[in-house]
Order: C-alpha cells, then structure tokens, then sequence
C-alpha cells in the first residue's frame, strides 16, 4: 500500500515484521487494548486465548481439565507460529505465551513486540472482577489465588522483559489511554505508525509519555 512502510529488524539483513503483539500477565488488558488498537491501525485482531477456545470447542478450563497445561502449551506454540507468517494483524497472546523459549524467540523476532504491565494488586483486582476468570484462567500452580499471582509475576518478568520491544504501564490508566501509548511505541521515533523500528539503542522514557523502549 503506498506511503506505507514495512517494519524491519534493525540491522541484520530485516524481517519483515508488519505484526504487532501484546504480552504481559494474566489481566493486564492484552484482549481489551489490542482491539482498540488493531481498531486503530485498521489491521486484523486475534486475541489467542479465544482462537483455542473456538479450536478445542470448550472454554480453557475444561480443556486444560482434560488435556493438562503441557498440551495447552503445545497448542498456543503452534497458533503463535501461524500467526507470526500469516496476514498482518495484532494479536493479544495468552499471559503464559512467554514460558515458551521458542515462542519468545518468535515474539522478538517476528512480532513488534509490546509489553503490559500490572503491579500485582491491580491484577488480582482485575481476575476477581472478570467474570471470565473461572473459565478462561484456571489455576497455574498449588500456590493459592495470591500467591500465585505473585509467584509467576515475579518468574515470568524476565521473559516478558526478553520478548519484547517496548512496554507500557496499565495500573490507573484507562485501556483508551494505553492504546494510544501502545501507538506511540509502534510509531517509534519516526512518528509514522506502520514504521516501528525495534529499540536499539534503547531510548528510555519514549516520548516522555510513560513508554519505555529497548
Ligand atoms: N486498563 C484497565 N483498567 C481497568 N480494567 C481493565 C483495564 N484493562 C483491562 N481491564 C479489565 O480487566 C479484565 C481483564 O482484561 P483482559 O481480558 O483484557 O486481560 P488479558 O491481559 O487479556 O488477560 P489474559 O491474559 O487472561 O487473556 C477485564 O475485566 C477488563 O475489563
Ligand atoms: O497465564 C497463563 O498461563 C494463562 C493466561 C491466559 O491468558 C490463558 O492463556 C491461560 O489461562 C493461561
Ligand atoms: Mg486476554
């Protein structure tokens, strides 16, 4: 499309990478801000989560019951790599997406990559609120509802922090408002929304608005 230019890694010989992905923690608003901002670049969205729910034809839970986490990892592997080669789109991955090594190869490699955070009160705030939380976010672990929280956040940090480009703060902020920071960090410094250049050199405080780029 004219005026419009591929993303491209920066300086290894570039992927084309006209995708945008959102990660981060259980509730951190990866399905409600990738509408907003899929809406906003006029591109496709698929939130994962509800992909597999539509393949097993139950809701996770029941699955998982079924099938146990180890094959629900398989099946969010191999829809992340169809994903990543199919039509332009942003996708909102599940909260575990990251526990994958291959999928985090795969998130930094052939997806902009952003990253919602949460402090761990808001995001126990959100899952008791969310009336989809007993169906679509059975327990992890034998940690009990908080400590799990808690646990995970802390084990999966630095998986999140490897997976992406950017990451954006969510505590007190309204999805409408992280959307347009999620924007911004796609825009990169060049302004031009289609035209995100992963950040290297890393340029923290992007914009002053509370995205920080690596
Ligand atoms: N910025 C926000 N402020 C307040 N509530 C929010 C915000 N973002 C999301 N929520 C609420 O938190 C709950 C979880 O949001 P959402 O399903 O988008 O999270 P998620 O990151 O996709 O979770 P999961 O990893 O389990 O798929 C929903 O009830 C949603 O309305
Ligand atoms: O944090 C996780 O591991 C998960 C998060 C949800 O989005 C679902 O993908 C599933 O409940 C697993
Ligand atoms: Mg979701």
């Amino acid at each position: 499309m004219a005026g419009i230019e591929t993303l491209r890694d920066s300086g290894k010989g570039g992927h084309p990478r006209p995708r945008v992905a959102l990660i981060g923690f259980r509730a951190t608003g990866k399905s409600t801000v990738g509408r907003l901002v899929a809406a906003s670049l006029g591109r496709v969205f698929v939130d994962m989560d509800e992909e597999l729910v539509r393949r097993f034809g139950m809701d996770i839970r029941r699955w998982v019951d079924r099938h146990g986490w180890p094959a629900f990892r398989v099946e969010e592997a191999a829809l992340l790599r169809s994903l990543s080669c199919a039509v332009p789109s942003v996708i909102a991955t599940g909260g575990g997406v990251v526990v994958d090594p291959g999928n985090r190869w795969v998130l930094r490699r052939r997806f902009f990559t952003v990253w919602l955070k949460a402090s761990p009160p808001v995001v126990l705030m959100r899952l008791h609120q969310d009336p989809r939380t007993a169906s679509l976010r059975p327990a992890l672990t034998d940690h009990g509802f908080e400590g799990e929280v808690r646990l995970l956040l802390r084990e999966r940090e630095p998986w999140y922090r490897e997976s992406s480009h950017a990451a954006v703060g969510t505590d007190g902020e309204a999805p409408e408002r992280i959307a347009g920071k999620v924007l911004q960090a796609v825009a990169g410094p060049t302004g031009n929304p289609l035209c995100g250049i992963p950040g290297r050199p890393r340029l923290p405080d992007f914009f002053d608005s509370g995205v920080q780029r690596w």
